[in-house]
Formats: structure tokens, sequence, C-alpha cells
């Protein structure tokens, strides 16, 4: 019974349900696999990130998403419509409620940034006297009121990006599909987007799923991620999981773009000592904790490397420390660490 309401609770929630998808590409030189056999569950208001390298297969899965690209097996429920068993015009409905943004804006050069947006809700059948007013409600939504009449040459890649952003929105999506979204902007201007579409996310309750291969995009907004290799999933789970926990190389390599731990070689050899990684999770507590054993148990510990990373707005503290002394007294120190919520890794034993 507990299991059934689990269950009834998860259908409930879930927004995307990707069931078993696969898209493989007849090319001259022979089938190519874009995606392989994926599953995933994506829960209303979430915002779920897709990383991988170039060649992962994020876009093509992005891609079939919204039928952008016809699947080639498996099936796609968006808010509970197979959108694979869909033709016609019950598939363009459906679409509609598919926002999508891109990294180039696919903007149209020769309208001006109403004209672009108005463009969207005449294709959905928006009654005319209804256009200009949610033309400029969006607008301000994205904070680009004042650009009304101009072109999109007129506009910096941040300005196109939010216009991009309104057009999306304009037949009130309950998905946004973001694709490479800021992979074209610069840091700063990147933080701007990514904080417009969480308030996008948090105020309008828009699930949203981006694709990218920055991993910094993913800390700053994602609740959830997955991590694709060759057309597959590999690893999947909330992104604060992932970074304390990560389960394959490719997820630890992933994090190191963003919290990296490497010390030279040169100042490793000179370290005597053990090192140790030590992490808390949730907590801010860990150079306190670090202290408090380095005075109880009489050992030496010296930082290498530490950091307190702020991911979902959860601290994540890591330490890279070199401890002497003792070998019993050490053990003592790492167990008595753990007992105090750590999780510590032996990455050399000490000479
Ligand atoms: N239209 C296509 N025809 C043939 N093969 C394709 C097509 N689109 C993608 N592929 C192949 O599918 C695989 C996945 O590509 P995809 O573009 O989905 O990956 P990606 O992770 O989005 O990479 P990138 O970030 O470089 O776009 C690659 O081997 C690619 O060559």
């Amino acid at each position: 019974m507990k299991e059934a309401l689990f269950y009834f609770f998860e259908k409930e929630t879930a927004m995307i349900e990707i069931k078993d998808l696969s898209k493989v590409y007849q090319t001259k030189k022979g089938s190519v696999s874009g995606v392989d056999r994926v599953s995933l569950t994506i829960a209303e208001g979430n915002i779920f990130g897709i990383v991988g390298y170039s060649g992962a297969g994020k876009s093509s899965l992005i891609r079939c998403l919204n039928l952008l690209e016809k699947p080639t097996s498996g099936q796609i429920e968006v808010n509970g419509v197979d959108l694979t068993k869909l033709k016609g015009p019950q598939l363009r409905k459906a679409r509609l409620k598919i926002g999508m943004i891109f990294q180039h804006f696919h903007l149209i050069s020769q309208k001006t940034v109403a004209e672009n947006i108005a463009f969207a809700l005449r294709a959905a059948g928006t009654p005319r006297n209804e256009i200009e007013d949610r033309v400029t409600e969006l607008l301000e939504m994205v904070s680009l009121a004042d650009k009304k009449d101009v072109f999109p040459a007129q506009l910096s890649g941040g300005q196109k990006q939010r216009v991009g952003i309104a057009r999306a929105l304009a037949n009130n999506p309950s998905v946004l599909l973001c694709d490479e979204a800021t992979s074209a902007l610069d840091p700063n201007t990147t933080l701007s987007i990514l904080r417009l579409l969480k308030k996008i996310n948090r105020e309008l309750n828009i699930t949203i799923v981006l694709i990218t291969h920055e991993m910094n995009v993913v800390k700053e907004i994602c609740d959830r991620m997955a991590i694709m290799q060759d057309g597959k999933v590999i690893e999947e789970g909330s992104v604060y999981d992932i970074f304390s926990n990560p389960q394959t190389p490719l997820a630890e390599e992933f994090i190191k773009s963003v919290v990296s731990f490497d010390i030279p070689e040169a100042i490793l050899n000179e370290c005597r000592g053990r090192i140790l990684k030590v992490l808390f999770r949730g907590h801010v507590a860990g150079e306190g904790v670090i202290t408090d054993t380095i005075q109880q148990f009489n050992i030496k510990g010296n930082f290498l490397h530490g950091s307190i990373e702020y991911i979902q707005e959860r601290p994540l503290g890591i330490f890279l420390m070199e401890v002497q002394g003792n070998h019993k007294a050490i053990n003592k120190a790492v167990s008595y660490m753990e007992e105090r919520g750590a999780q510590v890794e032996v990455i050399r034993n000490g000479l």
C-alpha cells in the first residue's frame, strides 16, 4: 500500500516522463545513435539540467522532447500526454505548452522585438485585440519594455535571449526547454539570464529542462541533473547529491570544472603526512570540527585547499588537508570527524 501511495505521488508530480527513448539517425555511412534507451522523470516545477560533452546526445534528447526530432522508439509524456502518439493539430496544440529557447536565439531579424513575440502569439491563434497587451506584459517580465520597437541586430546577446524567453513564454507553456541557452553569453550575462530563468520557474511554476556542457550553469540553478555519455544517462540525481557524492568518473570530471582541488604534484610530494579530503554536507561547521579534532587528538593539521560551495542554497564544505602524528591518533581523529558528520577520504597515505 505504501508503495502504491508513493507511486501515486510520483505520478502526480511528474511533468515529463521519458520512457526508454532512443533516437537513431540514418546516414549514408550507416546508423548513428543519438539517444540510447533513456528513461527520466522530471517533476513539475523542477529545473532539470542535462550535461554531457559534445556528441553525448543532449541536443538529440531535448529536441525529441518537443518532437522537433522524431524519436526512433520510446515514449515522451508531457503533463500526462504521450506526445509520440499525437499528430497534426493535436501535436501542434501540445507543442504550444512547450516553449523553447536556443543558443543562437533564432529571432526573426526583419521583425522588431514586439513583432517577434506577436508572431508566436498569432501562430497560436491569440485574438488580435489581446496581442499588444500580452506583448507588453511579456516584455516587462523580461525587463525589456523599452526595446519593444528595436530590431534584434540592435540588441546585445543577453537582450536577444530575453526576447527569446519572452517569445517562448508567450503561450503560457508548462515546460520551457533551454538548448545551451547561455553558451553564447559572457559570464555576467549568463548569470542574469539564469536568474531570470529561476524567477520564471518560481513565479510561473514552469518546469525547465536545460542542456549544457557547463557545470556552473547546473550548479547555479538546477534542482536535479542527469549526465549523458554516448547517448545514455549514466548518472542522475539531485545536484547537491551529485556534487557531494559523484558516482561516476565523468560526474567527478564535471564537478572538477567548478570545484577544483587539484594540488600541484610538487606540493603533494612535499607532504609527509596523510592527505585527507574532508567533506561536510549541509552545514558550515566544517572548519570548526577540523580544528576541534586537531586539538583533541594532538595531531598536526595543514590545510592544502578548502572551500564552501553553496548548491541549491545548501552549503557543501570540502577541505583537503595533510595530517601528521601518531597513526592511531590519526585513525581516531578520522572516526571522530565521521561521527560529527564528515565524509573522510584518504587521498594519500603518509610516508
Ligand atoms: N541530424 C543528425 N544526423 C546524423 N547524426 C546526428 C544528427 N544529429 C546528431 N547526430 C549524432 O548523434 C550523436 C549525438 O549528437 P547530439 O548533437 O545530440 O549531442 P550533443 O551532446 O548535443 O552534442 P553538442 O553539444 O556538440 O551538440 C552524435 O554522434 C552526433 O553526431
